[in-house]
């Protein structure tokens, strides 16, 4: 089997995440949601959240699927590195996504949402792509879609190609060579963590000399921004006009009119570069002149992160194979 489904930025003007239709149940409802490689909970918003906790969501309803059933006694609880939290029940349904099928997938219902899930309108929930091992449902936790979907797949792999303020695409089960240029450079994963955690081989800044240097880190489509050490940090924004670490906004600001330089990292041998374009990232507050820089330190995460920001320069594999590696291609 494969799939194939769209990754959509849920705002038009910053790529805050981007959400793909998925249909749940019989008759199938659809929603769009998160694909997460930074967690493996799927939950979504549900009919059994409060009405004060759902602000123009679509909400998942069982007992509207006739192929919906509870999964008696479990429960699950996550909060996630920036602070957002969801809570609630599990149900097991028929979940597809891009025409690939998996029946009986855990869908974890939402009965509590933090804040900042029920502000933003546009996501419905979330699909862990990292590891089971992080998978939240007690007393016995569940395998992500990938998990399920990967023995009936033509090759256990999924996809990423996610751009810049415009559609993309997440694929399922193959790879797609009209989506990258070049060669895919694959690189072990350490899954003990349970994150798509590997090793990057340094960087540079603009047109300077690449710092050849292991930086360790996790391939994250549930993160916004790239968050890397200090020292990094320091190397690029010296060279940004007016750039400043404020306490004010918790990171990085700089005049949004400053000239921004590129920002490359190694895969091996290979190289991947940012555009300045996806580094400046959004104005502090709207109508600001001054912007939010799409690097940021990780010093206060103690995890390196290559979230969007990275991940929307390359076309990406997340192999699931024995033992898992991830592959970074141009495009
Ligand atoms: O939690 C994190 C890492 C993070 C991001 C920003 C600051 C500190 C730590 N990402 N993430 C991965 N999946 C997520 C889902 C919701 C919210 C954040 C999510």
């Amino acid at each position: 089997d494969t799939g194939s489904a769209a990754a959509i930025p849920v705002n038009p003007n910053y790529d805050i995440a981007y959400v793909t239709p998925v249909s749940i149940g019989t008759p199938p409802q659809t929603l769009h949601l998160d694909f997460d490689t930074g967690s493996s909970d799927l939950w979504v918003f549900s009919s059994h959240l409060p009405a004060s906790q759902i602000r123009g969501q679509t909400i998942y309803v069982p007992a509207n699927s006739s192929t919906a059933k509870l999964l008696a006694d479990h429960t699950w609880s996550i909060t996630y590195g920036d602070g957002s939290a969801s809570r609630g029940n599990v149900y097991v349904d028929n979940f597809t996504v891009g025409g690939l099928t998996v029946e009986n997938q855990a869908v974890q219902c939402a009965l509590q949402v933090s804040t900042s899930f029920t502000r933003e309108s546009n996501i419905d929930g979330l699909v862990g792509l990292g590891f089971s091992t992080l998978n939240t449902v007690v007393p016995k936790s569940q395998l992500t879609f990938f998990d399920n979907a990967k023995p009936h797949m033509d090759e256990p792999v999924f996809t990423a190609d996610l751009k810049w303020k415009s559609e993309g695409t997440y694929d399922f089960g193959f790879i797609d060579e009209k989506k990258y240029t070049g060669k895919i450079t694959y690189v072990p994963v350490n899954t003990s963590p349970g994150y798509w955690t590997f090793t990057s081989s340094g960087y540079a800044v603009g047109s300077g000399n690449f710092s050849a240097t292991s930086i360790v880190g996790i391939a994250d489509t549930g993160t916004s921004l790239v968050y890397l050490p200090p020292s990094i940090l320091t190397a690029y924004y010296r060279q940004v006009e007016g750039a400043t670490s404020s306490r004010t906004y918790g990171g990085y600001v700089f005049p949004c009119n400053s000239k921004l330089p590129s920002f490359t990292f190694g895969i091996g041998e290979a190289r991947i570069t940012i555009p300045s374009s996806y580094i400046s990232y959004a104005p502090v507050t709207a109508g600001s002149s001054t912007c939010f820089g799409g690097l940021q330190s990780s010093s206060s995460l103690g995890i390196n992160i290559w979230g969007d920001v990275a991940l929307k320069a390359a076309f990406v594999v997340f192999h699931g194979g024995n033992p898992p590696t991830i592959g970074w291609a141009k495009k």
